[in-house]
């Protein structure tokens, strides 16, 4: 486990650096779109805050001289137990994209969530990741032939599973991205969408006359809600409506997603923050759940989602998996969600950031440094494998400073 300064990056040896490198690199309009969370960003904070209310208890004396932090996901050896996260658009970080995202997840053997708003198509981002495992992730419209055909190509294409991201019935209310009238520069494109399917999504939005702009990702500012949509004073009804779906419930969709995905993908629901929701989500079949608050985007003064997680942990029982994502910027983060009883872990914004410094490259390094530190963790805690880490090795601080074993 020894390293030398040869194996690093010195400029950037943490998440933290990465991310000050990263805010230099990027221009103000990707940089808010990225870094905000919503309205004042305090579920951003406390996602990030959460974890140093936990201390790990070391054990010693334990050989780990070898430390092994793999795990099997979607019937794949991931390296760590932590992908990458589906994140929107991002080529606005660097023209690498998503699938300089996906080479570096390749490469260093680590699973990789795509957006439904990616700027490379997702038959791209399966030819940059193979043999590595896929999760595409959802957003289901009112239109279901839309999802239908993105479902198809995926199980093409050959993803592992659909995430289908249950946080947003509307998006959330993100004032730099509003301020800023956040545009989509011409140049890019959301690339799971042909022309045809644009067309037809502008047709699905017309509303009186009201026009959808699925390429432009016109600002939603100023407008207000109609029929659970943000539409402009112009009428138009923005990109960003597609996103949101406040129709979407337990009993017809998630039926209908399952029978649309069957038999070569998973449904995994994305979003999950309360123990009563776990509970419907096992009783409605789904084949895990992702604890997540969208890094902050959705709804402010949600729970963190690591105060989130033993909640959804004992309502599940084991029996699907829970992975959790949200403010994960260290090795030790990962350790204490595992010890909360989390299967997997996720990162958002390091990856965008690590695209921001170097492209693919970056993308690697935020990987090397994350993983550098979860095997470090581990064998300074006494842990050999992934399985062992349980709540035996924390602590919990509360209000008054008081650390007691959990
Ligand atoms: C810029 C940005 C775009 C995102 N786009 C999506 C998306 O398209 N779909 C989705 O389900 N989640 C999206 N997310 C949420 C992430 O999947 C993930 O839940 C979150 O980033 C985890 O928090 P973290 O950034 O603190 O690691 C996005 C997050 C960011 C920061
Ligand atoms: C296109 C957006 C709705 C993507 C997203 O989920 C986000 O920005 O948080």
């Amino acid at each position: 486990m020894a390293s030398n300064s040869k194996d690093h990056d010195l400029n950037c040896l943490t998440i933290n650096e990465l991310e000050a490198i990263a805010h230099d690199k990027m221009d103000k309009q990707t940089r808010d779109y990225y870094n905000e969370g919503a309205d004042s960003g305090s579920t951003l904070r406390e996602n990030i805050s959460a974890f140093s209310k936990y201390r790990i208890r070391p054990r010693v004396l334990r050989d780990v001289s070898g430390v092994d932090t793999s795990v099997n996901i979607f019937g794949h050896k991931n390296s760590i137990p932590m992908g990458v996260a589906p994140t929107a658009m991002q080529c606005l970080a660097h023209s690498d994209g998503e699938t300089g995202t996906a080479h570096a997840c390749r490469d260093m053997n680590v699973a990789m969530g795509l957006s439904s708003f990616a700027t490379k198509s997702l038959e791209e981002v399966a030819e940059a990741s193979r043999p590595n495992p896929n999760v595409l992730q959802l957003y289901l419209f009112e239109d279901r032939e839309h999802s239908l055909k993105l479902i198809n190509r995926a199980k093409k294409a050959g993803f592992k599973a659909v995430f289908l991201t249950v946080d947003t019935p509307f998006l959330g209310r993100r004032n730099l991205e509003l301020r800023n009238q956040f545009k989509l520069p011409p140049h890019f494109q959301v690339a799971n969408f042909s022309q045809q399917e644009e067309a037809a999504l502008q047709d699905e939005a017309v509303d009186g006359e009201s026009k959808t702009s699925s390429r432009n990702l016109d600002p939603p500012n100023p407008g207000h809600y109609e029929n659970g949509k943000w539409v402009s004073p112009s009428g138009r009804v923005t990109f960003h409506s597609h996103a949101a779906n406040p129709t979407l419930n337990w009993e017809r969709d998630i039926a209908w997603l399952k029978e649309a995905c069957k038999p070569e993908m998973e449904v995994w629901v994305k979003g999950i923050a309360t123990g009563e929701d776990a509970i419907l989500a096992v009783h409605h079949g789904v084949d895990g759940v992702v604890v997540s608050n969208h890094g902050g985007r959705q709804l402010n003064g949600a729970l963190a989602t690591l105060d989130a997680l033993p909640e959804v942990v004992e309502a599940v029982q084991g029996k699907i998996p829970v992975h959790v994502d949200g403010g994960i910027r260290h090795g030790t983060d990962v350790f204490k969600a595992l010890a909360l009883g989390a299967d997997f872990c996720w990162v958002g914004r390091p990856a965008l950031w690590g695209l921001a410094y170097k492209g693919e490259e970056g993308v690697k390094l935020m990987l090397k440094i994350l993983s550098d530190e979860i095997r470090l963790c581990m064998g300074l805690a006494g842990v050999v494998n992934v399985k062992e880490i349980s709540k035996e090795y924390l602590a919990k601080i509360d209000k008054s400073g008081f650390v007691a074993k959990l």
